[in-house]
């Protein structure tokens, strides 16, 4: 049974999302005025695992994240370089999705705020109609945010001192802590026509507009780094739940802690990144992904070359063992027969794998997760390479595969289908096959020849005697 420890309340809660099999997650995304870092890939990547690992458990799973391609940063980074800030948004946004393929990271939907515009004018025209907002006399809109009783729960800080907003002193407003829905209007700036004048979005409201256009009204997990737990989870739960009148609005906060360098966050205003781009060139995705998947995603990361290279000598041995193993079951060098050694590795690799499930069960904890696929390299060594059970080495790679569904490492090794006769019948083989025969007596010789090889790279080896054919099916 799957716990997770939820931001909201501190506690370890069962796992109930709001719907039995789907599971709709939103994860904060970045803001694209600089290129990719290591650290946004800790945070993404963990989720990427969460999303896998629940897809393991047999979740479907709705995997929103969002793209912000307007803010006060991408503005100033267009003017420091004097190009339009469409460019800027651009770039980096390319940059980000590149480097997400890269990492095999598959997000579902990746909404841009600028697509949006028109959901977010509505969404907070509905905030100041509810009494929730209200029009400054530049023509910001500002969340009043003593009108929601529930403030500060996330963060669990109740001290109004606490509140500020980082938005600098802003005399039109009524509290210091009220937040920015909609900016005015500056000379020089983009905007877009609303109710209120010329102006552009905050960044808080983004998230509240993008997540309920895909997601509904309901979210089960709201993800991000634990730098935006306040203000700006804080806020969207404030926004989301004054305009949806009902709470929760997330059923389960989860935070990644921060990635860090030199014991500092890493990031784009601090200056102090290594790219994703440097660091996959350096180090490849597979060891990158293996290392950031190799900690509690509640623990802090710091960036340590010594850890990484451990990270790469479990890929290596990870990979190797993979091999080794496809070539064997591929070879069919085997016998099904299992002795008592064969039996006793069958054994240790059930309860390892069964262990793993209870890690990941855990609030997914990684940390230990990772110390069994360690294990499983040692018990590969020592107890099952030199085996001769087709069971042994097939339930090897059964959780090899199962293991990789989550690290995501192993892709392009673990190619073997082991059920190939589940997906084909019979039946349609030998219909296949009928349709084959009368091509060849009308003398179609090579359309012929091409069903032949298209059915022999899926695994269907066809064999011609005389008009008659019959069939083969092979791992290869
Ligand atoms: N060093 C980090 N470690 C882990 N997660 C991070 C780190 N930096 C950013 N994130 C996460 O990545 C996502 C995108 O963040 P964002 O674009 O705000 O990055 P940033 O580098 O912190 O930028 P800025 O310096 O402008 O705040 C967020 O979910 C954020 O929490
Ligand atoms: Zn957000």
């Amino acid at each position: 049974m799957l716990r997770i420890q939820n931001t909201y309340g501190k506690k370890v809660e069962i796992f109930n999302p709001w719907n039995e099999s789907i599971v709709n997650m939103y994860v904060c995304g970045p803001t694209v005025y600089d290129y990719t870092h290591i650290g946004h890939a800790r945070t993404f990547v963990v989720f990427d695992a969460i999303k896998r690992y629940l897809s393991l458990k047999g979740y479907n799973i709705v995997y929103v994240q969002n793209i912000t391609d307007i803010d006060d940063k991408i503005i100033n980074r267009a003017k420091e370089k004097n190009v339009p800030w469409q460019e800027i948004a651009n770039t980096y946004a390319i940059d980000y999705l590149n480097n997400l393929n890269k990492l095999n990271i598959k997000i579902d939907i990746h909404p841009r705020v600028t697509n949006h515009i028109n959901e977010i004018i509505n969404f907070i025209q509905n905030l100041i109609d509810k009494g929730y907002a209200y029009v400054s006399q530049s023509g910001s809109v500002y969340f009043s945010v003593d009108k929601y009783p529930n403030y500060g729960r996330l963060s669990n800080n109740f001290n109004k001192a606490y509140w500020n907003q980082g938005e600098g002193i802003v005399s039109e407003k009524k509290n210091p802590y009220d937040f920015a829905l909609w900016k005015s209007y500056k000379e020089g700036e983009p905007y877009w026509e609303s109710p209120w004048g010329k102006g552009r979005p905050g960044w808080h409201i983004e998230c509240s507009v993008m997540s309920s256009r895909y997601l509904g009204n309901k979210i089960d997990i709201h993800g991000g780094g634990s730098d935006l737990i306040f203000p700006h989870h804080e806020n969207e739960i404030a926004q989301s739940e004054a305009y949806f009148g009902s709470s929760p609005w997330v059923k389960y906060w989860l935070h990644t802690s921060m990635l860090t360098i030199k014991g500092e966050k890493m990031s784009k205003s601090l200056g102090n990144i290594i790219s994703l781009n440097d660091a996959i060139n350096t180090w490849g995705s597979n060891v990158l992904r293996l290392w950031l998947l190799s900690s509690h995603y509640r623990a802090i990361i710091e960036y340590s070359e010594q850890s990484l290279n451990q990270a790469k000598r479990l890929y290596e041995r990870l990979n190797a063992l993979s091999q080794e193993i496809v070539k064997r079951l591929k070879k069919e060098e085997y016998t099904s027969y299992m002795n008592n050694d064969d039996l006793e590795a069958f054994n240790n690799l059930k309860e390892l794998i069964s262990k793993w499930h209870d890690a990941m069960d855990n609030d997914f904890n990684m940390s230990e997760a990772i110390r069994y696929v360690w294990d499983l390299t040692d018990l590969y060594y020592k107890k099952i390479q030199n085996s001769e059970s087709y069971a042994l080495i097939s339930y090897t790679y059964k959780v090899l595969q199962d293991m990789n569904k989550v690290y995501g490492v192993l892709d392009d090794v673990l190619t073997l289908d082991l059920h190939i006769e589940k997906n084909l019948t019979p039946e349609l083989i030998d219909l296949i096959l009928e349709v084959r025969k009368q091509l060849r007596e009308n003398k179609l010789y090579d359309l012929a020849d091409q069903i032949r090889s298209k059915l022999s790279s899926i695994g269907v080896k066809i064999i011609d005697k005389g008009n008659k054919s019959d069939y083969l099916i092979t791992n290869e």
